[in-house]
């Protein structure tokens, strides 16, 4: 997927939190969105993946070559962030399966296999609102990552996470997002040091 913005700006009442975003975001390609807390990356995140509209300016997303519509955009994303819940009332297989209803598991991997990769085999059958606030971000990160999805969005990957938990997503990333049009939101540069292309939202200031 590549998506290009064109002069896009966002604000929210009177105040723009950027405007003039010149930017395309290539296929395959790893983007980080840096910027202090408030600067406006998860409001460019919601942007670029169509749950937000922009105050100005056009998106365009291409698929395959073929123009996709901003409302079809999630059918082909997988997103972690902070602001999205997992479900508390599922056990662990429940919510790895109802995910992939929805999804495609990425090639090779099924329940059993991205309960081996979070290394839960013996909470499968626990409710995830037992579950300690590191075992939820394993939890979204390893959803978003075992998707066949061409589209990897991540917002504060590491937040609640350990140094273990840490090493552990970089392996994800080392495994999983080859391929994929991969963007990050972060101010932590172990998060992102591996993607290859920077955009600093103080510059659309
Ligand atoms: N729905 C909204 N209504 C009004 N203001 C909003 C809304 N959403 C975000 N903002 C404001 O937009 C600005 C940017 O917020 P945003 O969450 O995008 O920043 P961020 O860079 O992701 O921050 P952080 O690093 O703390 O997560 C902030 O000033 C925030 O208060």
């Amino acid at each position: 997927m590549t998506i290009s913005l064109d002069k896009i700006g966002r604000r929210f009442n009177r105040e723009w939190i950027f405007r003039g975003v010149e930017y395309t975001f290539q296929q395959g390609g790893s983007y980080a969105v840096l910027g202090p807390n408030g600067s406006g990356k998860s409001t460019l995140l919601q942007i670029l993946n169509g749950s937000l509209t922009p105050s100005e300016g056009t998106i365009t997303y291409t698929l395959g070559g073929q123009l996709l519509e901003a409302e079809h955009v999630f059918k082909h994303l997988s997103l972690a962030a902070p602001y999205l819940e997992v479900i508390e009332e599922f056990s662990l297989a429940e919510m790895i399966d109802f995910h992939f209803k929805f999804k495609n598991y990425h090639p090779g991997l099924n329940r059993s296999a991205v309960i081996d990769l979070l290394g839960m085999q013996s909470s499968k059958h626990k409710l995830i609102k037992y579950f300690s606030s590191g075992m939820k971000q394993r939890l979204k990160l390893a959803l978003a990552f075992c998707a066949d999805t061409p589209l990897l969005m991540l917002d504060e990957p590491t937040s609640n996470l350990d140094t273990q938990g840490i090493d552990w997503y970089l392996s994800l990333v080392q495994q999983y997002a080859q391929g994929r049009l991969t963007i990050i939101c972060s101010n932590q540069e172990h998060e992102y040091s591996f993607c290859k292309e920077q955009l600093r939202i103080t510059d659309y200031k």
